[in-house]
């Protein structure tokens, strides 16, 4: 998407929904936007699923630009967009395979092309043996593996999921995280994933962005934002405990972020043995996003520490340092 303005009237103001959104989504990876309530995310799925025009900006898929598109070429633009719901919308006077076989109904494919289909979907998301269960007699998580089914009916291209585990619970939620990055690896699907939780994008995207009064402020790998000290996602991603304390008497306060390899390192006691001083760690953060472990640890020094060495002896092992009193 580039440049994606949406601006409503509402009485005699306008109100600016989207803000000059420009995002480029690696095919075959999975991308988390994040953003609080009213930070514009419905009004960008609106956009991304030709519900409404945005008001100016574009949205392609590889190079076919989606936006532009005539109303008779609506539908067929939408089919490379399967969409995944907070709550599954499944009809509930339809069967599982019923529900899985509705948009190959609404575009009129044949009835044992659909059957096959159905069946290898059902098979795909593990609801196989649930084919005749209506929905009424499903778990959420069922439901929503459901859902997922029948968002991949029409073969899309992306798999965009409006807030998909706000409804479930915690177990149920990383299965569902789990099965998207399962059928990303397995169909090669671009993931598009619009939730308010961080724990979302740590279980499930390769990037994020965080979406703030229609803005994008905040974009990248997660590895990489991560590793951004200060950051607002950095510090969503890895936070300190609430009443970690920011200064102290007694000498300086600092944070230390730093990454996989680094983590391998013995950092503390490290900085001890080679400068023979106390380290008292205040707070501290391990996760693991991906495939490494990141780390945040606010530690404090004596007052009499040669603070300048130390710091340059972190910063010269790739560790990201941020002072907190001088
Ligand atoms: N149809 C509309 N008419 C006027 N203003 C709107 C309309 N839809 C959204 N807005 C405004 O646009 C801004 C973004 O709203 P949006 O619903 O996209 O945010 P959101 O991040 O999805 O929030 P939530 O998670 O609460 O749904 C808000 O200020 C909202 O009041």
């Amino acid at each position: 998407m580039t440049d994606l303005r949406k601006v409503y009237r509402q009485g005699d103001r306008d109100v600016v929904a989207l803000d000059g959104v420009t995002l480029s989504v690696p095919k075959g990876s999975v991308h988390g936007i994040i953003g609080h309530s009213g930070a514009g995310k419905s009004t960008l799925v609106r956009c991304l699923t030709l519900l409404d025009r945005p008001t100016s900006g574009s949205v392609s898929i590889g190079d076919k630009e989606l936006s532009s598109v005539s109303d008779a070429e609506l539908r067929g633009a939408r089919r490379r967009i399967g969409m995944v719901f907070q709550h599954a919308n499944l009809l509930d006077s339809r069967t599982t395979a019923q529900n899985v076989a509705f948009p190959l109904e609404l575009v009129g494919t044949p009835k044992r092309e659909t059957a096959k289909k159905v069946a290898d979907l059902l098979k795909l998301v593990g609801l196989d043996r649930f084919a005749d269960a209506y929905p009424s007699q499903l778990s959420g998580g069922q439901r929503q593996r459901v859902g997922i089914a029948r968002a991949l009916a029409t073969d899309p291209d992306v798999l965009l999921c409006d807030e998909p585990t706000s409804a479930l619970d915690p177990a149920t939620t990383e299965e569902i995280l789990d099965l998207i990055k399962a059928l990303r690896d397995r169909l090669g699907l671009t993931v598009l994933i619009i939730t308010h939780e961080m724990h979302v994008v740590k279980r499930a995207c390769d990037s994020v962005s965080l979406l703030e009064s229609g803005r994008i402020v905040e974009s990248g790998k997660l590895s990489d934002v991560v590793a951004t000290p200060g950051g607002r996602l950095s510090m969503a991603l890895l936070p300190l405990p609430g009443e970690a304390p920011e200064t102290l008497p007694g000498g300086p306060v600092l944070d230390l972020l730093y990454s996989g390899d680094t983590a391998a390192e013995p950092v503390i006691s490290g900085i001890a043995r080679r400068f023979d001083t106390d380290v008292n760690v205040l707070a501290g953060s391990v996760e693991h996003l991906g495939d490494a472990q990141f780390a945040h640890l606010r530690i404090q020094l004596p007052a009499s520490a040669d603070l300048a060495a130390i710091i340059a002896h972190l910063t010269a092992n790739g560790i990201a340092v941020t002072t907190k009193e001088a």
